[in-house]
């Protein structure tokens, strides 16, 4: 796994005792205050919650893989299921989202830069400081049992460095590591506080203020922090919102008609997804694609055009919206394997797919919708995938932006005069949104359809959407 982009390290030089390790110790009695649930300390003590939580935290290290895929397909494997499958899921998840944070408390704790340190080695320690810090297990058997796993998944050899480490990092709670490693600067603290790099909190801090929501920032790297309630989609013609939500119990959405909170549970185990009558789909792409599909539109409205497809979740609801009016959607994707995808989700519904690049598709000046969910740096969807922030550079969005705009343009030379495009991202970074929009208002004929529209999870509950509806002019 990349590192995240950090401070120059406040501890000492490698090999001496770090700043951090020497200096004045918080009360032992404040140390669980910010703590989960207590968990039970021994249970499944050298077995396989943690081997599988390690298993995957070193997969996602050495192979850059899906933590979610492998840890599904390791629960499966290994049979962990019930609790332990969530002691397993908190492990993984917890020490991939704070890695950043963790690693800066190791490097103070063993006096060494973590790069130094062997990849495995650091895998263990990070799982070991998580439990130390963000859980309820007690201190001497979050320390047992991550000795017991570097020995016998590791090295015997490491055992010693690991018992060494993990001492000094339960000297102090999290509060006090980032008191030490932070001292006055706000802006550290509340990148180590929330386990986010600090570029992120700057583009997200820009995009809040600049959409009027200024003291909401600690609010919204929390929410990134927790994992994210299941939304269905009940698919209109198949099935009755209602009826979905008296099925599973879960609770209606706000922004889309169809959109149903589940409470718990596996989606996969509801019986009108399995029918296909209804999909897991957030509900702020509901809203995204619903955008679109309900614009103002004067003249036909039979053509409609989903420039970036895959996987095919918003092609499917506007598909199924397609069918109730008599309009059909080509649904375009450029990776072979995603636009497989978007056929498999749009089965029985008015939509040709078509494995090709969006910027060279379709004729001129014919379609009377077309969406454009552009490709963008997904910071909007954290939540989701918890290596996400630490693996993404901010030099990723330069490359970024010239496709957003290309694929814009395709669109708006797509649509009709008098047509709707729509561009949407799921980020609230400014230079993928909001100076997205203004480009496309300056470079091309066209105007908006009201205000763009920014969702946050920490307010609408949604992953981070951003929607602009434009409407062609006539050049
Ligand atoms: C944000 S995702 C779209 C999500 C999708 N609309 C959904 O709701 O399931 C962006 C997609 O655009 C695709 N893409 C990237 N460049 C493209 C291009 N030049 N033409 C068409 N699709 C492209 C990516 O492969 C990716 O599947």
């Amino acid at each position: 796994m990349s590192r995240p982009e950090k401070r120059p390290r406040r501890s000492g030089k490698p090999g001496r005792p770090s700043e951090a390790t020497s200096g004045p110790q918080p009360r032992r009695s404040a140390k669980r205050a910010n703590r989960g649930p207590r968990t039970q300390a021994t249970r499944g003590a050298q077995g396989q919650p943690r081997v599988v939580a390690l298993e995957t935290i070193r997969a996602v290290s050495e192979r850059d893989a899906y933590a979610n895929l492998v840890l599904g397909k390791l629960l499966t494997d290994n049979h962990v299921s019930g609790r332990d499958a969530a002691l397993a899921t908190e492990l993984a998840y917890g020490s991939l989202r704070s890695s950043g944070t963790l690693d800066a408390i190791l490097a103070a704790a063993s006096g060494r830069d973590v790069t130094t340190l062997d990849a495995a080695l650091l895998d263990v320690l990070r799982l070991g400081a998580y439990q130390l810090l963000y859980t309820r297990i007690q201190d001497h058997a979050a320390v047992a049992t991550t000795v017991a796993l570097a020995k016998g998944h590791v090295s015997p050899k490491i055992s010693g460095l690991v018992n060494a480490v993990l001492r000094k990092v339960a000297r102090h709670d999290l509060d006090g590591w980032v008191n030490q490693l932070a001292k006055d600067d706000e802006q550290y603290a509340l990148s180590l506080r929330h386990a986010h790099p600090q570029w992120i909190i700057d583009a997200f801090a820009s995009s809040l203020a600049a959409n009027g929501h200024h003291g909401e920032l600690a609010a919204c790297l929390e929410a990134d922090n927790r994992a994210p309630s299941v939304h269905l989609c009940a698919r209109p013609s198949r099935m009755e919102r209602d009826d979905l939500a008296a099925q599973t119990g879960g609770a209606m959405g706000t922004l889309s008609p169809y959109a149903v909170h589940l409470p718990s549970g596996d989606p996969a185990t509801v019986a009108a997804v399995a029918a296909g009558a209804a999909h897991v789909q957030d509900e702020g792409s509901q809203y995204a694609a619903l955008a679109l599909a309900e614009a103002p539109l004067e003249g036909p409205d039979q053509a409609w055009v989903d420039l970036c497809a895959g996987p095919g979740g918003k092609a499917a609801l506007l598909g199924s919206l397609a069918q109730q009016r008599g309009a059909r959607v080509d649904a375009v994707e450029v990776a072979e394997h995603r636009a497989t995808l978007v056929s498999q989700s749009v089965k029985g519904l008015p939509v040709t797919v078509h494995h090709a690049d969006g910027r060279a598709f379709g004729t001129e000046a014919s379609a009377d919708r077309v969406l454009v969910d552009a490709p963008c740096s997904g910071l909007g969807a954290l939540r989701r995938r918890p290596e996400a922030r630490w693996r993404k550079r901010a030099s990723d969005l330069d490359d970024l932006e010239i496709l957003q705009k290309e694929l814009l343009t395709s669109a708006l030379r797509m649509a009709r005069v008098g047509g709707v495009v729509a561009y949407v991202t799921c980020s609230p970074v400014l230079s993928e949104t909001q100076a997205i929009t203004d480009w496309a208002l300056q470079s091309h004929a066209c105007e908006l359809i009201g205000q763009p529209r920014q969702l946050w999870p920490h307010r609408e509950g949604t992953d981070a959407m951003f929607v602009a509806l434009f409407r062609k002019l006539a050049q």
